[in-house]
């Protein structure tokens, strides 16, 4: 199939590897022009995925967004989620009307608490059917060495989904779909917010006992807003929720993991921003969880505290004894 990826970060590049090794002509759209060049000429993405030698020769890439899409089967969107609306406004008119559009962003807008799929979907002006989500344990840099690696593709529409799924599939990359939208979107965006807290403890020096402590209720934290979202709880139980929460909250790969054990070391939250490798969504994103847990009459302890420690700049040991400071309670 005719691929197209709007976004050459780190995991917009690797996904159009995937793409690239399952079959598909890929055409990738970047923001930068030494990316795009760097692709053309290099065949590498030396600034986003330093450690890929040599991207397959069936992926290019453009800065022209007219021409990026123009024979886009399917469009997948890989930007920094809060510069999504904006950045994708300008692509409504050239993606074809048949277009898939899939999405691999794992936010919350923060200006509006929209998820992911409803920010693409707003933006494009798109129905339901023609949309699907990506998300799953997938660290970029492991996928990118084409280690063993699965994710969940979700859709309203199960022919979507599956198309979208035999599309990514390759000898190293398993996808599995799903129904459930809007449970595989608040996994993949809220998980972000637990990695910070646990990287926030691993930074301060706390071992397993606390870092399961904190992961598992953030975990209850994600069940309680998805099942009041409408979402399956068993997705939570799947690859894209415990399963992205264990490799998120376990891995100094995790954008999201490394600036809360920086913040656990001592640096502040514009300090841990600036040597920070890629976008860490979590950030905008904690305030935003802590919101819908208020819109939607949920308790969120985790997001409430970690949006203390951006906000105002409270240690680990604060945070913790936020958690801990509620009556006794059934678990
Ligand atoms: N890296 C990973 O392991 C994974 C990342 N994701 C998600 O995929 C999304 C993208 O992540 P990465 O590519 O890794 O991040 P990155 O930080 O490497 O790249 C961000 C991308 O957003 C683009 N961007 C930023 N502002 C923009 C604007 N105003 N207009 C147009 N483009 C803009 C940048 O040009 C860049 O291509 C995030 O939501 C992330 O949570 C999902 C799964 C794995
Ligand atoms: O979502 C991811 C792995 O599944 C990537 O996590 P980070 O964005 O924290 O790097």
């Amino acid at each position: 199939m005719n691929v197209s990826v709007l976004g050459a970060g780190a995991w917009g590049t690797t996904f159009g590897q995937v793409l690239a090794d399952a079959g598909n002509k890929v055409t990738m759209w970047g923001l930068e022009p030494e990316i795009v060049e760097d692709i053309n000429v290099n065949h590498r993405n030396g600034s986003r995925l330093p450690s890929v030698d040599r991207l397959p020769e069936s992926m290019t890439a453009s800065n022209d967004r007219a021409q990026a899409v123009r024979d886009a089967e399917i469009v997948v969107v890989a930007i920094a989620a809060q510069y999504a609306r904006e950045a994708l406004a300008a692509f409504a008119e050239a993606i074809p009307d048949d277009a898939i559009v899939v999405s691999l962003m794992k936010g919350i807008e923060r200006s509006t608490g929209a998820r992911m799929d409803q920010v693409v979907r707003e933006a494009l002006q798109l129905p339901a059917q023609r949309f699907a989500a990506v998300s799953g344990p997938n660290l970029s840099k492991e996928v990118a060495a084409r280690q063993p690696s699965a994710t969940v593709v979700a859709s309203s529409d199960p022919v979507v989904a599956k198309t979208v799924a035999q599309a990514c599939t390759t000898s190293y990359f398993k996808a599995y779909t799903s129904p459930d939208v809007v449970g595989l979107e608040l996994c993949g965006s809220l998980k972000n917010v637990v990695a910070l807290a646990v990287g926030m403890c691993r930074g301060a020096g706390y071992g397993e006992n606390t870092a399961a402590m904190v992961q598992t209720r953030g975990l209850a934290e994600l069940i309680a807003l998805g099942v009041a979202s409408g979402a399956q709880e068993h997705t939570f139980a799947g690859l894209a929720g415990v399963g992205d929460l264990v490799a998120t909250c376990g891995s100094p790969l995790s954008r999201n993991y490394t600036f809360g054990a920086n913040l656990g070391k001592g640096l502040s939250p514009e300090e841990a921003s600036r040597v920070s490798n890629g976008v860490a969504e979590g950030v905008p994103t904690t305030e935003a969880m802590a919101a819908l847990g208020k819109a939607l009459g949920v308790e969120t302890p985790l997001a409430t505290a970690m949006g203390r420690v951006l906000n105002e700049g409270l240690s680990c040991g604060e945070m913790l004894q936020e958690l801990f400071a509620s009556d006794v309670s059934e678990e």
